[in-house]
């Protein structure tokens, strides 16, 4: 059993089922995801600091590319959960980041949480691959949410190992396992 506060990728049930086409990843989708974002003629007039609305872009885009992201359903019922901790948490760690979009939805939901306080909240995801990292940088700079949600580049065992030892983390409220 995973410890109190661990939600994983299957908490909420199994994967979506894969088409053939639609199986594996870093293949062109995510740099394309970032390229598609990017040229929408709505960019700056309503992505732009909005993480809900950059989550529906990236949506919109997954329905037709079948991405490897959790997907809107299983990021809202993830974030009703953070919502009924109590105290909030502000510290978050997520393996597995991938274009970023379970991240945008972590970064909104701890900010949101912790509006009320003057308490910082801090999301640390962690991506293997460079490139992919790269994408999800700039959609969460989109996202308005650059400020709360770190990406870290490299294997996580080595990337949180660092942050823990430089003293960028302390304690860890929620973890969130999705790096298969
Ligand atoms: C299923 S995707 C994550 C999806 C993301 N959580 C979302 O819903 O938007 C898994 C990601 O984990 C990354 N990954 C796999 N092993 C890793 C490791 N040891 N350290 C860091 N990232 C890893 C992969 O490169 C891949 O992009």
């Amino acid at each position: 059993m995973p410890p109190p506060n661990t939600f994983t990728s299957d908490t909420f049930g199994a994967r979506q089922p894969f088409t053939s086409d639609a199986f594996g990843f870093n293949d062109g989708r995510e740099v394309g995801l970032r390229d598609y974002i990017f040229s929408r003629p709505d960019v700056e007039t309503k992505l732009r600091n909005d993480p809900q609305a950059v989550i529906d872009a990236i949506s919109e885009y997954n329905a037709k590319k079948g991405m490897i992201t959790l997907g809107r359903a299983k990021i809202d019922k993830c974030n009703d959960l953070l919502s009924k901790l109590d105290p909030p948490p502000k510290t978050l760690v997520e393996l597995g980041c991938y274009v970023g979009m379970s991240a945008i939805g972590w970064g909104d939901s701890l900010k949101k949480l912790n509006e009320s306080t003057s308490e910082t909240c801090k999301v640390f995801t962690t991506e293997l691959d460079e490139t992919i990292a790269s994408v999800a940088r700039d959609l969460i700079a989109l996202a308005g949410l650059d400020d709360v949600v770190t990406v870290l580049d490299g294997p996580a065992a080595e990337t949180i190992r660092k942050i823990k030892t430089e003293g960028q983390i302390d304690t860890v409220d929620v973890m969130f396992f999705d790096h298969w």
